[in-house]
Parts: C-alpha cells; structure tokens; sequence
C-alpha cells in the first residue's frame, strides 16, 4: 500500500499532541488531526481553568482568615470579570505550547477537521483520504450525563461550560463528588457561593479515607454543605433549578453544576469500521496500549483505564517509542501519581491503606508522619496534614498525602517505589499533573533531548519507518 503518511494521530490533547510530537521529531511524517482547540481539554476546560479558578479561591480563602501570624488582611472583593480575567489569561498563556504553528514547527502536518475513519489503514478529512502503517486514537472523553429525570431540559453546566460563566452562582449545586466535584466546591464556596454536593458513594472514593476525612471538615468548616444520595429529579429554569435527592430532600439553587464522571469518545468518527474493539467505558487496549487491531493504538481518555493528563502524557509518549523505534513499551501504573488541588491537597501514589490490606494482608506496615512535626508547616502556620507510607517489609508500595503542597511531595516516593533516580529516568518520570516538581522533569530531559533525537535515533527510527510501509 502506497501510505501518505508514517502515522496519523486523532486528537490534539495531551494524548495526541505527545505522540505526534514525539514521531515528528524522530523524522516520521505525522499526520495530527484535530477537529476543536489544540490542547484538548486540559487546557481549555480542564486542568488549566480549574486550576486558575482555586488559585482565585485561595486568594479570597486566605483573606477570609482575616488575622493569621500576626498579618491582618482586608476581607476580600470577589471581581467576578477579574476572576474569569485570570482564569482565560491563564489558557491564553499555555496555549502556544499546544499551538498548531509549535507542531507545525516539529514537522507534523497539522490538519483542523474532523477525522473519520473509513478503513483501518485509511482516513477522510478535510476532503482527503489518508493513509498510514500505523494509526493512534487520543480522541479524548466527554462528561458523563447521567439519565436523571427532568435534567435534559434544565440547564445544568459542566465542565464545558463552567469556566464561560458570567457571574458567580448565587446557590451552586454540584452533582457527583470526584475530583471535579470537589475541587470546584471548594473553589465556588471560597469565591462567595452557597454550594451544597451531593454524592450518593464516597467522596473522593480513589483516595486514603483519612486523607478525605481531613479535607471534608475543612470544606464543611468553610461551608459546603454534603448531601449523601443520587440526584433523582431535576426541574425549573435558569437562574431558578431545584434538585430532589433519592432521599426525598429537595434544594433550590441558581445553578447546577453536573460533575459525576467521564465517558469515552468513541462514537462518531467511524470506528466502527475498523473492526477495534470497545470495553465497558472506553477502547479496548493492551498494556502497549494496542487495540484489537494491532496497528491501531488507543491512548489517553478515549481507552479504558485512568483520566489524568500525565497518564495520557504518558501513554503517548510509550506510543513513540512503539511506533518510531519499534520498541515494545508497556504502560506500567504500580506506581502512578494523582493529586486533588483542594485545600489541603489529597495526594495518592501506589496502593492506599485499604488496598494494601486486601492485597497484602499482615504483611502490610504503615508509618504515619504528622505535618506538625514538620518546622516549615509549623513556621508558616500551616500544621494540618499526615502522610502515611504503606511499605511491605521497607520496600514502599504506596503512599497516602492531605496537607498543603502535598502534590508536591510524590516525585521522590515514585522514584522510591520504580527505584529508577538517574537523569534519563527523571526526564521520563510520571508525575503529578499540574505541579512545580514537572519542571525537574523538564529540566532532566532538555540533557538528553539532544542525544535522543540524533542522528542514530533518526536514522534508525527512519528504518523502521520504511520497513513498516514495505510490509
Ligand atoms: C474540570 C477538569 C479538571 C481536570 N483536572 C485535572 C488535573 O488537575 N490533573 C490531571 O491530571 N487531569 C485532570 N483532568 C483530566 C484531564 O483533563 C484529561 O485526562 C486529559 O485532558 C485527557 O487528554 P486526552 O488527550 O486523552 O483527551 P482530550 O484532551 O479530550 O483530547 C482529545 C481531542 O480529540 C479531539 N477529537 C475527538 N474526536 C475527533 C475527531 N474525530 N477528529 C479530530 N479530532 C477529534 C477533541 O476535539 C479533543 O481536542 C481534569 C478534567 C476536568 C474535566
Ligand atoms: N486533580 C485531578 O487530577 C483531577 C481533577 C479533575 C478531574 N480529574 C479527572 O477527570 C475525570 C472526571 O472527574 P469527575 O469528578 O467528573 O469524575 P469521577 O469519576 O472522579 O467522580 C464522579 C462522581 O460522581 C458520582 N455520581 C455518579 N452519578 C451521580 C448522580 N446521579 N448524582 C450524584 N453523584 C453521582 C460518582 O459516585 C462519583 O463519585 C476523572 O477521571 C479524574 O481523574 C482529575
């Protein structure tokens, strides 16, 4: 077959825009194609704006505290056109690295239409049909609407939405408390709304109970009232909704955020033709991240497995080593990171305390170690935390974080627990997405970026190249 290109990449996420960069500058002709905003949602109605939003919040949060260590600060002024200011400056500033003219620059060719498969080799968009030996789907996920009566004829938000709001709620109901609900809780209560969440299972049910226990009193103390129960009908207008539980308690609000989970893009751009198969909520992927057709790869929010954005960096760039170098790279999460930017932070990494005694039994051994113990919390006035480490015999197989900066604190457990510190290592390392110990990363891989698109690598990614249009 007569290929266009070496590869095409479905999707501009942090998915798709690490896998396309990546084989550009290992000299493949790459195809990314990309029918929305590059950046996908992490940057445009994900991470970025929500993370902006709490830093927002935690300005109106610390000036609510009033008098702390001896410094009196004015109640705060919330500017709801300054906040949404910030909260698009913040977009506005990351986008040109995920810009069209960056990857351009890499060498993709970066088309703006919507992909549609019409063969398992062969795609149209924009009026072109093209070909390639290798294909990768990052076409992301989509909030998961759950069939409540009445909700499809209010409007309710979601994370598409939430962050073009032009006032801050009066009354804000959020529905579902994962990380979404409960970041945006928080952050709503702190910038002058009422908000009541409702969650029929656990809050934050991946993570450490302590952990949670410790960030619930602080957002209740702040405010936020939890509601245990489901959503069971949802009725009225803008500006005037009322939501009635499970339990029979109706709330009236002025908006209603809908937070309970993700569902994956799957539909609607031919994939069926291809004959790939999907899972229980994604597409089917083996540890390669190799669909069930094996020239296809599936990575980021769109397959079965976890959504965060260093997971679907990740996974794009074990794509590249696949499909530049033919090197067989299996995604490995024992010793996956994630942080929930609350106040405190409730970080995880590896198993928690409940994990490791279902798989571990008495061989488990945990170590608490307390914030208060620590002089840079006490001397700044910020005591309340723990981190409990979950070890089999001393070797760490997970650890559990609330406190503030705690997101920071998991880079050296994941070194501990892959046991894998050089610099090339580093340079590679999953971590914690958004946190300051990525510029570690970052700086460790500018030393070896020269070596590893060289002129060996290239040439040998060239090679490969050529053999997988031959056969
Ligand atoms: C409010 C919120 C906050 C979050 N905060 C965090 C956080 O702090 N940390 C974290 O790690 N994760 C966070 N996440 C999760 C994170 O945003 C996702 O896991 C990540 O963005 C997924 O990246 P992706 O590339 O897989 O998919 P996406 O970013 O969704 O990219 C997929 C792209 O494919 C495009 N596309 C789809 N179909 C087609 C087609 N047929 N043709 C062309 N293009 C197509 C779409 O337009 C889209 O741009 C958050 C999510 C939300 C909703
Ligand atoms: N800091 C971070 O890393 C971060 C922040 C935000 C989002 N994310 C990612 O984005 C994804 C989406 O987050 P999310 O919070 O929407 O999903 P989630 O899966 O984390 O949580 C959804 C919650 O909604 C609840 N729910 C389901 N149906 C409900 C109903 N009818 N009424 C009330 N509650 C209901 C579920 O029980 C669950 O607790 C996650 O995969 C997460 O990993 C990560």
């Amino acid at each position: 077959m007569d290929y266009t290109h070496d590869v095409i990449v479905i999707g501009g996420g942090a998915a798709g825009l690490t896998a396309a960069g990546g084989c550009a500058l290992f000299g493949l002709k790459v195809a990314l194609i990309e029918a929305g905003p590059m950046g996908g949602e992490c940057l445009n109605n994900g991470c970025v704006p929500s993370k902006a939003l709490i830093a927002a919040a935690r300005r109106a949060a610390e000036a609510r505290e009033g008098a702390r260590i001896g410094v009196t600060l004015a109640a705060p002024q919330v500017d709801w056109a300054g906040v949404h200011a910030h909260v698009h400056g913040a977009i506005a500033a990351i986008a040109p690295h995920d810009s069209q003219e960056r990857f351009e620059g890499m060498g993709c060719e970066v088309i703006r239409e919507r992909a549609v498969f019409t063969g398992p080799k062969s795609i149209a968009v924009a009026g072109r049909t093209l070909t390639a030996p290798r294909i990768v789907i990052a076409t992301g996920s989509a909030p998961a609407v759950p069939p409540v009566e009445g909700l499809a004829s209010v409007p309710y938000l979601t994370n598409e939405t939430l962050f073009e709001l032009g006032e801050c709620p009066q009354h804000l109901v959020v529905l579902g408390g994962g990380n979404v609900g409960m970041e945006m809780a928080q952050s709503f209560r702190r910038l002058g709304s009422r908000v009541t969440l409702i969650e029929p299972g656990d809050l934050l049910a991946r993570d450490d109970r302590d952990s949670v226990d410790l960030l619930v009193e602080t957002m209740k103390d702040e405010g936020v009232r939890f509601v245990k129960g489901a959503a069971a009908r949802v009725a009225g207008a803008g500006g005037a909704i009322t939501v009635t539980t499970d339990g029979g308690e109706t709330i009236a609000c002025s908006h209603l955020l809908v937070a309970t989970g993700r569902k994956a893009r799957t539909e609607g751009y031919g994939l069926e033709t291809t004959g790939v198969a999907l899972g229980k909520n994604g597409i089917a992927v083996d540890a390669r991240r190799r669909t069930s057709v094996k020239h296809i790869y599936a990575i980021g929010d769109c397959r079965e497995g976890p959504r965060l954005t260093h997971v679907s960096g990740y996974e794009g760039s074990n794509v590249v080593l696949e499909i530049a170098l033919g090197v067989p790279a299996k995604a490995d999460f024992t010793a996956l990171p994630w942080c929930t930017y609350t106040a405190p932070e409730v970080a995880q990494i590896g198993l928690t305390e409940a994990e490791g005694r279902e798989t571990l039994g008495d061989r488990l051994t945990v170590v608490t170690e307390h914030f208060d113990h620590n002089d840079r919390a006490v001397a700044e006035g910020r005591p309340a935390g723990q981190i409990k480490l979950m070890l089999k015999g001393k070797k760490l197989v997970g650890a559990s974080i609330v406190g503030e900066g705690a997101g920071e604190l998991l880079l050296p457990l994941a070194q501990s627990m892959t046991g894998k510190t050089s610099t090339f290592a580093l340079g590679g390392a999953v971590i914690a997405y958004p946190t300051r110990a990525e510029i570690l990363k970052a700086a460790a891989f500018k030393a070896w970026e020269p070596l590893l698109f060289g002129t060996w690598p290239k040439r040998w990614a060239g090679l490969v190249a050529r053999m997988r249009r031959a056969f």
